[in-house]
């Protein structure tokens, strides 16, 4: 099995976790432990990309531009990336980002939406950018129509497409038939980016290598939105086992998880009673944390919620649903 490209997404997923509250110092820190062992890829950027910090998404702490700077000044030899979720980011933002130096563009659309990403895949490629598509929910569509928006993708100037497991819905054969159907459809990379909801982040990253993947996320202890992400620590580990080298530093990785990312979890990433229902009903992990307030809110079971939002098939940026389904819920209690 070759050595795949592993990203490490702990400065934008990881932002979910902590409500955005990332500091440039502390980015300048991981990125410099990061860098120094040799992780290719290094992901910085609002939890939702470039432009997030709004009211639906979650404001940021600090700027992110100042995190992409400190990103930018400690990356050594790796390559920063960043999240860029078209209708929450804007072109400008793709002009921005070049400027400060970011090397990769994310371009993250619900797995159906394709289509409107044409243009923010064309002004990367103008602004020199390398460019990744995720295609977000892929649990929600079968492979060949996840090949389809891939080809899209790859037509648009996709250097490379993940299949992006955000609900933590799937299990290792159906991330195997989604690999395996963007492997032949596609001439570029094909990704995987797994959550743990169900426990199988490391089993469905190993999963998806096994069908061809390219490219895999990670993240320093797991931390990611909901119940995080496949730890990057632990992947590499895996792939050390596997006898696949990564030529990266596990040491470092394992210091860094347990000495700066251990202490600034603002809650256990285990799988708890909201991060399995939400794993099982199909619900997108940056909902967590906004379900958890508006269920505290209305005085709400949070899985009630999870699962009436599972069954309307919520995606990226409906969070105003939450608070739409948390009221129509306390409603019923109340006529009960
Ligand atoms: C914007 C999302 O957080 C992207 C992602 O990491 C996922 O869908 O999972
Ligand atoms: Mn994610």
């Amino acid at each position: 099995m070759k050595t795949p490209i592993v990203t490490d997404t702990t400065l934008r997923d990881g932002s979910h976790a902590v409500s955005h509250s990332f500091t440039p110092e502390f980015v300048g820190q991981i990125v410099n432990r990061l860098a120094e062992a040799k992780v290719p890829v290094i992901e910085v950027s609002h939890g939702s990309g470039l432009g997030g910090s709004t009211i639906q998404q979650g404001f940021s702490t600090h700027d992110e531009w100042l995190l992409i700077e400190q990103a930018v000044a400690n990356k050594k030899d790796s390559k920063v990336a960043s999240l860029f979720v078209p209708g929450i980011g804007t072109r400008p933002e793709i002009l921005k980002a070049a400027e400060y130096g970011v090397d990769i563009l994310r371009v993250a659309v619900h797995c159906t939406e394709a289509d409107v990403s044409q243009q923010y895949f064309e002004q990367a490629k103008k602004s020199g950018l390398g460019t990744v598509g995720f295609l977000m929910m892929s649990h929600t569509q079968p492979p060949e129509a996840l090949a389809k928006q891939a080809k899209l993708m790859e037509s648009y100037g996709a250097d490379c497409v993940y299949v992006v497991d955000s609900a933590g819905a799937l299990v290792p054969e159906s991330v195997r038939e989604r690999v395996s159907a963007l492997k032949d459809a596609l001439s570029i990379n094909v990704g995987f980016h797994a959550h743990n909801n169900l426990g199988l982040a490391i089993g469905n990253t190993v999963a998806a290598l096994e069908a061809g993947a390219d490219q895999i996320d990670g993240t320093l202890r797991g931390l990611g939105a909901g119940v995080g992400n496949a730890p990057t620590e632990v992947l590499v580990a895996v792939l050390n086992k596997m006898k696949i080298d990564t030529g990266i530093n596990l040491t470092i990785l394992m210091d860094t998880a347990e000495e700066l990312v251990a202490p600034v979890f603002q809650y256990p990433n285990v799988i708890d009673r909201d991060n399995l229902a939400s794993g099982y009903a199909g619900v997108y992990n940056s909902f967590l944390l906004h379900v958890r307030e508006a269920a505290a809110h209305f005085n709400i079971n949070p899985v009630a919620i999870i699962e009436e939002l599972g069954r309307r098939g919520a995606v990226a940026g409906q969070e105003d649903w939450i608070l739409d389904v948390a009221l129509e819920l306390q409603q019923k209690e109340l006529v009960k």
